[in-house]
């Protein structure tokens, strides 16, 4: 719905802006609008604030247009002009390269008096001390005491993965830093470019100052179906779809317009970076890049670079602060490509966390190209890293995800602002120009979502003003051969004891409220006598209270979920829905509106107060009311986690026994599937949102004597690494990982069943949880298993989930934005207002999916039968095997392919 105060609150901070950037961006007209609806009565108002949403609306579509025309003008222009094709220029090139090396090489010959060596070994050459100096580290210690510290990451000399590029790196700038120095670079690489002819002034120099010559454009523009593997690129072949996304990146590039590559995890975004920094190289943009991310994807950046460009350099830029700054001058220096004879900036990767503390010395850096991995990770406008991102200036932007819409539009929006702020240019505007209510309302039912669309083409309208700026393509739309998956939803009822605990806190919680009426505050103020009721109650099981580890500490449940590896056990979120509570009839239902209730209220009211008053005693109120939703989430998931009943041995240890697993509905439930599928072999990633729990699975592990791994976001870079090397190396049988630690960028293909323990209140998180072993390189096919405390605040974030989870897909519409670059240009470029309109079935087919195949239900202890059926994956092996004989028969027919990857619902 229009909403009239918003909007004018809009235009005030609208206006605001405008006046601060200066007149450049200023709308005369709509700011003499603004002035004058001032005197208006409302219903005018009302009026001229929708006609200027209408206007806005289409100014927007029209600039979107303009720009998809321009590129496409642009692209036209170039290709109409005589190209030469790529690989045949890199063939010269190598050739060139080959020649000169070999004069090179033989003075050397001459001068050191050593045989000439094959190109590859040259490189192994130069790095025999770092080699040993990688395998003579060892383990380090596992946590990081101090959360507080500088990152704490090991000097080059000492850490057990510094890649041998990196090596490389160190070593021939050593050996050559006579040479090869900043001068030379530029004196070297400007020496090119002179041979080269006019600048292209019409392209890319007006874009940001990226200067590209004319020869160098005709290397890389030729449209996607002959655009070539990099020549860089040599430790592996890109797939088709990768080709068609590098050559989407470059001419994103080349045109400086930044976009988004949003291809679904696991596709392989990385290596399509990686091409596009090769190709940058070969049209002698010779850096600094630089690309940052989370910490624990940092390592995958140098493998994925160690592998599939081995002479593209790179340097891994983060520690403490003594470390890094014995980085810098690597920063700076360049490093001979031999294949190509040039001289370029290692391309720098680094962390969130150093983009922003050296932000100063970095952001000064000429940077030619500025990748934000797992770029979902700016969503939120206000977050320091966009302010400190900002900073940075770079002709070209690009965000990496997998997920680029994760709780609502705005966070999209926040991301498109961050990239193309001409376009997207008031970011707060946007829920004016689009009534995306009707979208992200969880109540909605699917037939008024559809009867909205078909009304106001809301869904077309964003989807055509996206096209230009977005990829994204699925597993199923591209020519990969992955196992299908499928994802079970297992209803495991509660334990007996666990079920009077969770009765309680509802119980009590519910009596607070009505005993207070209507004010919320003091009703949950008294929170720790609820914990205290929590603990006579367990004390009255005969369950005594000494533990090594504190009791219950109670996180907010609504912490900013952009906290950087943030992963405890306290989500942002909120819940609502009308279940069927078996636990108190109505009153789960009822209860969580009365949370939901207070906490919009008591946010509005924060809000007024602490304009007022700083100190205000309502300040902290919401979050305390939140913090009974993950008391709720802890008993849902065990027991122990409100307070923790075992005694320790005379070495400290706690004593563990059967009640462990018998006091935990799902635990119980996890024990008897973990048991058997022990026996048939596989392995299993356990994703959790607590780090207690994983905590307590530890000692059930060890109970159990299952062999296992360890991840989450307290542990150091190293450790991690040393982790996941582990279980890729040994036999190991369960990896448990936090969620939004272990989540991201990593490869753990050896596992091919995920339990999610428990859900995140962001479905994207859950699902790239899942796709850590759901990617190029498995073999076998996944069963996830989404584990569900029956009638709980589980079942409601899992319905919580899948609305936002609905709301995706119809805004990242399947197959919108697989199109290739023209195709989806050619659908604005269309005159006349013409949308590409949403397929009204193809929308109700969306709304009817789930993310999960089935849902496994008993409100007892499942037979064995059952718990056989849950664990059966001879319908997945019997698909597999079909699919991968239908592909052999068909590797050339891509859709045939395509059809072959994942599994239909
Ligand atoms: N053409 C290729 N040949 C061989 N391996 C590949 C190829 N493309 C990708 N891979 C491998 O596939 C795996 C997934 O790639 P990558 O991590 O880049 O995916 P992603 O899209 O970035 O996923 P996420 O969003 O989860 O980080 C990696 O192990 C990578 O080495």
């Amino acid at each position: 719905m229009f909403d009239e105060e918003s909007n004018s609150c809009d235009d005030a901070r609208h206006f605001a802006a405008i006046g601060k950037k200066g007149k450049e961006n200023s709308d005369p007209d709509l700011e003499y609008k603004f002035k004058k609806s001032k005197k208006k009565s409302s219903k005018e108002e009302l009026l001229e604030s929708q006609m200027q949403c209408y206007k806005r609306l289409s100014d927007l579509l029209e600039k979107s247009k303009c720009y998809s025309m321009m590129l496409l003008n642009r692209i036209d222009d170039i290709n109409l002009s005589a190209v030469l094709d790529l690989k045949n220029e890199a063939i010269k090139k190598n050739l060139e390269a080959e020649k000169l090396k070999n004069n090179k090489s033989s003075s050397s010959v001459k001068k050191r008096g050593r045989p000439r060596k094959r190109k590859n070994d040259e490189v192994d050459q130069l790095v025999p001390e770092c080699k040993l100096a990688r395998q003579s580290s060892g383990r380090l210690d596992s946590r990081v005491g101090d959360s507080q510290k500088d990152e704490e990451l090991p000097s080059s000399s000492s850490s057990s993965m510094q890649p041998s590029s990196q090596d490389d790196f160190c070593n021939s700038t050593m050996n050559n830093s006579s040479e090869a120095d900043d001068k030379k670079l530029d004196a070297l690489n400007d020496e090119k470019k002179s041979q080269n002819t006019v600048i292209n002034s019409n392209s890319s120099s007006s874009i940001g100052g990226v200067k590209i010559s004319d020869d160098a454009m005709e290397k890389v523009h030729t449209d996607e179906n002959t655009y070539k593997q990099p020549v860089l690129v040599s430790g592996g072949t890109l797939r088709k779809y990768q080709l068609d996304g590098v050559s989407w990146l470059m001419k994103l590039y080349i045109n400086g317009v930044n976009g988004i590559l949003a291809d679904e995890m696991g596709l392989g975004k990385t290596i399509q970076c990686i091409s596009l920094i090769a190709d940058l190289i070969c049209i002698d943009i010779p850096g600094p890049f630089l690309i940052c991310g989370p910490l624990s994807t940092l390592y995958n950046w140098a493998n994925e670079f160690k592998t599939f460009a081995p002479e593209v350099p790179y340097l891994l830029y983060y520690g403490n602060k003594t470390e890094r700054m014995n980085l810098i001058p690597k920063i700076h220096k360049p490093v001979h490509v031999p294949s190509q004879n040039v001289y370029v900036k290692p391309v720098v990767i680094t962390s969130y966390e150093v983009v922003m503390k050296d932000q100063r010395f970095l952001s000064k850096l000429p940077w030619q190209l500025l990748i934000i991995d797992e770029g979902h990770r700016i969503k939120n406008s206000k977050c320091k890293l966009i302010k400190e991102l900002n900073a940075y200036t770079s002709p070209h932007r690009l965000l990496l995800t997998g997920t680029p819409l994760q709780n609502n539009l705005s966070e999209l929006w926040t991301l498109l602002n961050f990239l193309i702020p001409e376009i997207f240019n008031h970011a707060g505007s946007f829920e004016t120009w689009f009534d995306v209510n009707f979208l992200e309302n969880v109540d909605n039912a699917d037939e008024q979502i559809v009867q909205e669309e078909q009304k106001s083409n809301t869904l077309s309208k964003i989807h055509q003003i996206l096209t230009p700026f977005m990829l994204r393509r699925l597993k199923t739309d591209v020519d990969i051969v992955i196992p299908p998956k499928k994802e079970l939803l297992v209803v495991a009822p509660f334990a007996e004891k666990q079920k009077n605990i969770y009765k309680s806190i509802v119980n009590r919680t519910i009596a607070q409220l009505n005993e207070y009426n209507n004010d919320p505050y003091e009703a949950l103020a008294d929170e720790v006598s609820l914990a205290d009721d929590c603990e006579t109650l367990m004390k009255s099981r005969s369950l005594r209270a000494s533990t090594r580890r504190k009791s219950a500490n109670y996180k907010l449940a609504f912490a900013d979920d952009n906290d950087e590896m943030q992963d405890e056990d306290s989500k942002s979120g909120s819940a609502k829905g009308d279940d069927d509570y078996e636990v108190d009839d109505d009153g789960l239902s009822a209860w969580v509106d009365a949370v939901i209730k207070s906490r919009q209220e008591s946010e509005s009211l924060r809000s007024v107060v602490n304009k007022n008053d700083k100190n205000s005693v309502f300040k902290e109120q919401p979050l305390k009311l939140c913090n009974i939703l993950s008391l709720l989430r802890r008993c849902c998931n065990h027991p122990y986690l409100i307070k923790d009943p075992r005694l320790e041995d005379d070495s400290g240890k706690l004593l563990t026994t059967e009640d462990i697993v018998e006091c935990s509905g799902k635990l119980k439930l996890a024990d008897r599937m973990l048991k058997k599928l022990k026996q048939k072999g596989h392995r299993v990633l356990i994703f959790s949102q607590s780090t207690q729990l994983m905590n307590l699975l530890e000692d059930y592990c060890s109970f159990r004597k299952y062999k296992y791994c360890r991840l989450d976001g307290a542990m150091k870079i190293n450790d991690r690494q040393d982790e996941i090397q582990r279980f890729n190396d040994e036999d190991i049988f369960i990896f448990m990982l936090s969620t939004r630690a272990g989540g991201l960028g990593i490869n753990l293909t050896r596992a091919d069943t995920v339990i999610i323990y428990d859900s995140d209140w962001n479905p994207q998180c859950d699902l790239q949880a899942q796709d850590r072993c759901h990617r190029i390189g498995q073999i076998n096919p996944v069963v996830v298993y989404r584990l569900v405390a029956a009638n709980s605040i589980d079942q409601l974030i899992v319905e919580r989930a899948n609305a936002k989870r609905k709301m995706e897909k119809m805004i990242i519409h399947k197959g919108k934005f697989k199109s290739s670059w023209d195709e989806g240009l050619a659908d604005t470029s269309n005159t006349g207002s013409s949308y590409k309109f949403v397929d009204l079935n193809e929308l109700v087919k969306i709304l009817k999916e789930t993310d999960y195949d089935d849902v496994i239900r008993d409100d007892t202890e499942m037979s064995d039968e059952k718990l056989d059926s849950l664990l059966d994956r001879s319908d997945l092996i019997q698909v597999w095997n079909d699919r991968k004989s239908g592909v052999i028969m068909s590797t050339s027919d891509s859709n045939v392919a395509s059809n072959c990857t994942g599994l239909e619902k």
